[in-house]
């Protein structure tokens, strides 16, 4: 691994990742590779969760040439320098803010949407000029093999290199020197990740998960409400790290929050669920067991029906439940959705901040100004106001959590963002020694009374005779300039 780490250490070093050019032909061929081999695509990502191809494409496939494209239309203007606002004494100087490639990265993609939490970030990287190792997750083992077998037919092998394996892999990996490492997954393993890059002070993005709370409203079309939720819990069948973990809601709201839900149901995937090409499978049998156990002990308002041999859960919904229940204490992660009755929005409130802080937050209302008092109060990574999922699709938004939820973000600008170092850059003349005399020993109360002035804009003088001194200081800068 250390040889493969050093190889690509050595491309980069070469420069051969830098020019804008070559990162556009890199995900240009990117785009070609996902437009080529778009079957292949389809039907590993199916075959790893019992999916549509038509549900793989749009929960998948769309969101990376979406992203390709908009690094495509906006890499020049990503890639080049901001110029930075200047003071009094650096007024004639050049300041500006480059950002540059940061170096090899490690992106470690999850299995629940095996190929965007994988290509998304290295998207980004690539965009950004860096050389980048990519380990798609073992869980997801037809997308981790056809990532294997078509990254490398049409990326630049001695810059971007797929590992595949489980832990054992992970763990090696992890022992190397990278220059950032981005991390999709659970959050016990979040903190071997930080703590493996600790040891060689490397910066992480760690896209962890949490319980995403929904809050519905009593002045809310519940209707509409109902019809959001189910599409967000129930697709990839409850799998996605935004889904709404539970509801809460006044108690009053809750039967017919169930009987829209159900109804919802009916209408998304008809009379036999099971029958439905969009309804997906449980990943494997652990989480199949670990998801099946959180019903024991609960009211099922509605499904509760399960299937070992075909790892099938039902769209099930928990009524009335106790907060301190084992499905309320883990991220769910399957089509279980637990509603919790609370009093108010102030309970609903304290409710979401007496937990770890979520990595997304739904508000379901009429009232904007009821939405907007509960994100101000509360703590997540992203919210949606009366929908759910819909803020990871706007790229122009930043995607991430925060606290047990995570920390940095991406998609977009911010992948760009996340993958770069924002190199500040101060270029000056070797003229101008007059002034610079301020800053040289030995130091004297007039020199500290002239440096509040150009570096703080402080100076016990009149306006006017202030005035006067800045006209002065601008003339003499332009005369030094000019001579
Ligand atoms: N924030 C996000 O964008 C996001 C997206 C998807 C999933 N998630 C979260 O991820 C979790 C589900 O994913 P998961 O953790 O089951 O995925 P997973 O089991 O696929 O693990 C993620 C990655 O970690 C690696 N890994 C596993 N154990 C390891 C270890 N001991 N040492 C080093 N590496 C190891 C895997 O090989 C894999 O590549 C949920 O909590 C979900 O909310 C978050
Ligand atoms: C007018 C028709 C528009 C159709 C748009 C379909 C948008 C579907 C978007 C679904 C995206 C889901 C991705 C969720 C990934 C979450 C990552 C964490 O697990």
């Amino acid at each position: 691994m250390e040889r493969q780490v050093q190889r690509l250490r050595q491309t980069f070093r070469s420069g051969r990742s830098r020019p804008l050019r070559f990162r556009l032909q890199q995900l240009e061929a990117l785009r070609r590779m996902v437009q080529e081999r778009e079957k292949d695509i389809l039907a590993a990502i199916a075959a790893d969760l019992s999916k549509s191809e038509l549900n793989a494409y749009s929960h998948e496939v769309i969101t990376i040439l979406g992203e390709i494209d908009f690094m495509l239309g906006n890499l020049p203007e990503l890639a080049s320098a901001r110029p930075a606002k200047k003071n009094l004494l650096t007024m004639m100087d050049e300041a500006y803010v480059q950002p540059e490639p940061l170096g090899v990265v490690l992106i470690i993609g999850a299995w629940n949407y095996p190929f965007v939490l994988t290509l998304q970030p290295l998207v980004g990287a690539i965009a950004a000029g860096n050389a980048a190792i990519v380990k798609p997750s073992e869980l997801s083992e037809n997308t981790a093999k056809i990532l294997a077998e078509l990254l490398p037919q049409y990326l630049d092998q001695d810059l971007y290199m797929i590992v595949n394996g489980g832990v054992e892999e992970t763990t090696e990996l992890l022992r190397q020197r990278f220059d950032h490492i981005l991390y999709t997954g659970n959050t016990a393993v979040g903190k071997i990740v930080m703590e493996a890059a600790a040891k060689h002070l490397t910066p992480v993005t760690l896209e962890l998960g949490g319980k995403s709370p929904c809050y519905i409203d009593r002045d809310c079309d519940l209707d509409v409400a109902c019809r959001r939720i189910t599409w967000g819990k129930y697709m990839n069948c409850g799998q996605t790290c935004i889904a709404p973990d539970y509801i809460l809601c006044e108690a009053s709201l809750q039967d017919q929050i169930v009987q829209k839900i159900k109804d919802t149901v009916k209408d998304f995937y008809g009379e036999n669920v099971k029958a439905s090409p969009d309804y997906e499978r449980i990943i494997n049998l652990r989480h199949f067991k670990r998801i099946k156990s959180l019903l024991e002990g609960q009211k099922i308002a509605f499904g509760g029906e399960t299937d070992e041999a075909t790892r099938y859960i039902a769209p099930t919904i928990l009524t009335d439940v106790d907060p301190n229940s084992k499905v309320m204490q883990e991220e769910i992660f399957g089509p279980i959705l637990p509603i919790v009755s609370v009093k108010n929005v102030e309970e609903a409130i304290n409710f979401i901040n007496d937990r770890e802080k979520p990595l997304a937050l739904y508000i379901f209302s009429h009232n904007n100004k009821l939405i907007k008092r509960v994100i101000d109060e509360t703590s997540s990574g992203g919210v949606t106001g009366n929908d759910v999922i819909m803020h990871f699709t706007v790229n122009s938004l930043p995607f991430g959590g925060v606290g047990a939820s995570g920390m940095g973000a991406y998609h977009g600008k911010y992948s760009f963002d996340t993958f770069s170092h924002q190199r500040p850059c101060l270029l000056k003349g070797l003229k101008g020694e007059s002034v610079n005399k301020l800053r040289y020993p030995p130091n004297s109360e007039s020199k500290v009374s002239w440096s509040k002035f150009f570096l703080l804009k402080q100076f016990n003088k009149g306006r006017l005779q202030l005035l006067l001194l800045v006209c002065l200081v601008a003339v003499a800068a332009v005369i030094v300039k000019v001579s």
